[in-house]
């Protein structure tokens, strides 16, 4: 059965891989819109693709079909907003990318507003990062007219997200997806269009009024973890993060930083048990330990001064914990890690070894911290930082 059109920007792994997939499958005609030609005529001239599953048990790869792919910047893509079968837009650009797709959204809803469409539209950034829809609900507003924000207001959902499932990069045209417990957690309340007991009808998307914990959840638990393993990982080394959780040195801090999040966690989000969370750590550690899934720490590692921003998966949890003064020697090792990263193929990794290189490791600490000298969090990353040296030597 059809449910209109959805247009997903960013045809990369999670957009082809997981979101994609679901919206097909839901019965939605899938748009991808992405920057890179060579993949929208791929997409265009194959009119399927197959996502195959790197579980260890076998199951059947899934075909999609039902899509099509456009040039973001082709005008086409505007007037698409227009129609009234248009009923989500989804994103998967990296959210610094946000803000140079939200001009094509605002003109596509300016476009949808002229047309007197008055069919609900909601638009859900699925990107890893606390808060992504709102940063691109933001960005966009910038561009609409008053009449265009009073539209918005009425017809216009966006609700915030968080995504969980690891894709590693495309091989010869399917994905491949890791199959462990799937999250898509979609903010309920700020949804357009749906009543009280409603959905959106699509399978793995999961409507909750407590959205802030599962983002909290899965970016201060799995992303953290996944992300202290690429660090050490990369410093021993190691290829993937297969590779890196083979060291029991390594999977001991990945292990033991993911508890010193979940203390926290259950406390600031009580709708997640110990117990629980004992077992989704459990479940993030097999998932890294996959043999399958071949994911490069360079990957995984991606973008450190992201990752090391403030509420982002290495400093957010130790805030968090900081509020309830709770052990964070292991999370330290993490920002540690990430400090030395020194990937020369990735411009961030670059430019924060610049950044230790003019203000050395102290200023460097606390110019991305915001941590003083003198305080336990700041000793425990220059500690873990002198040691963690001497694996690289
Ligand atoms: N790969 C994964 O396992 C997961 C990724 N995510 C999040 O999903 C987002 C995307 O990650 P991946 O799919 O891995 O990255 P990716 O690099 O495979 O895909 C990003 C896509 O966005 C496209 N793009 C870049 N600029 C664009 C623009 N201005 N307009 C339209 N398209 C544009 C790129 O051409 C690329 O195809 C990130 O925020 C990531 O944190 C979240 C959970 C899991
Ligand atoms: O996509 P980011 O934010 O760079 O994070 C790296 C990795 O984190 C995950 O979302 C989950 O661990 C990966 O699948 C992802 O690619």
């Amino acid at each position: 059965m059809t449910k209109g059109t959805a247009i997903h920007f960013g045809a990369g792994n999670i957009g082809r891989g997981f979101i994609g997939p679901l919206l097909v499958e839901a019965g939605y005609h899938v748009i991808f819109a992405d920057v890179n030609d060579t993949l929208i005529n791929s997409l265009n001239n194959r009119q399927e693709y197959q996502v195959h599953f790197l579980e260890p048990r076998k199951r059947r790869p899934m075909t999609v079909s039902n899509y099509s792919g456009i040039l973001s910047t082709n005008d086409s893509l505007i007037k698409a907003f227009a129609n009234d079968e248009m009923r989500i837009v989804t994103t998967s650009v990296g959210i610094a990318v946000l803000p140079k797709i939200a001009p094509a959204i605002a003109k596509g809803i300016a476009a949808r507003r002229k047309a007197g469409t008055k069919a609900a539209l909601n638009i859900i950034a699925c990107e890893n990062g606390i808060g992504a829809t709102e940063q691109l609900k933001e960005a966009l507003l910038e561009d609409l007219s008053k009449e265009d924000k009073q539209y918005v207001e009425k017809y216009i959902g966006f609700a915030n997200c968080a995504v969980d499932r690891i894709v590693p990069p495309f091989e010869n045209q399917s994905s491949p997806l890791d199959q462990y417990q799937i999250e898509w957690s979609v903010d309920r309340k700020s949804l357009k269009g749906i009543g009280e007991r409603e959905t959106l009808g699509i399978r793995g998307m999961h409507l909750t009024d407590d959205l802030l914990g599962f983002v909290e959840r899965k970016l201060f638990t799995l992303n953290c973890g996944h992300a202290i393993a690429a660090y050490l990982g990369y410093l021993k080394q190691c290829d993937t993060v297969f590779d890196s959780i083979k060291h029991k040195e390594i999977s001991q801090i990945v292990e033991d930083a993911m508890n010193e999040s979940s203390a926290a966690l259950v406390k600031k989000h009580p709708i997640f048990t110990e117990k629980e969370q004992r077992e989704y750590i459990e479940m993030c550690l097999d998932r890294f330990a996959n043999p399958n899934v071949g994911d490069d720490v360079q990957r995984v590692g991606r973008d450190p001064l992201r990752k090391l921003s403030q509420n982002d998966r290495l400093l957010g949890p130790i805030s968090m914990a900081q509020e309830y003064s709770l052990p964070i020697t292991n999370l330290c090792y993490g920002v540690a890690a990430a400090l030395l990263y020194d990937y020369q193929d990735d411009p961030q990794a670059v430019e924060l070894q610049e950044k230790v290189d003019d203000l050395g490791i102290v200023g460097t600490i606390t110019n991305i911290t915001d941590f003083k000298q003198d305080c336990n969090e700041f000793k425990a990353i220059l500690t873990a930082y002198h040691k963690l040296q001497k694996w690289r030597s």
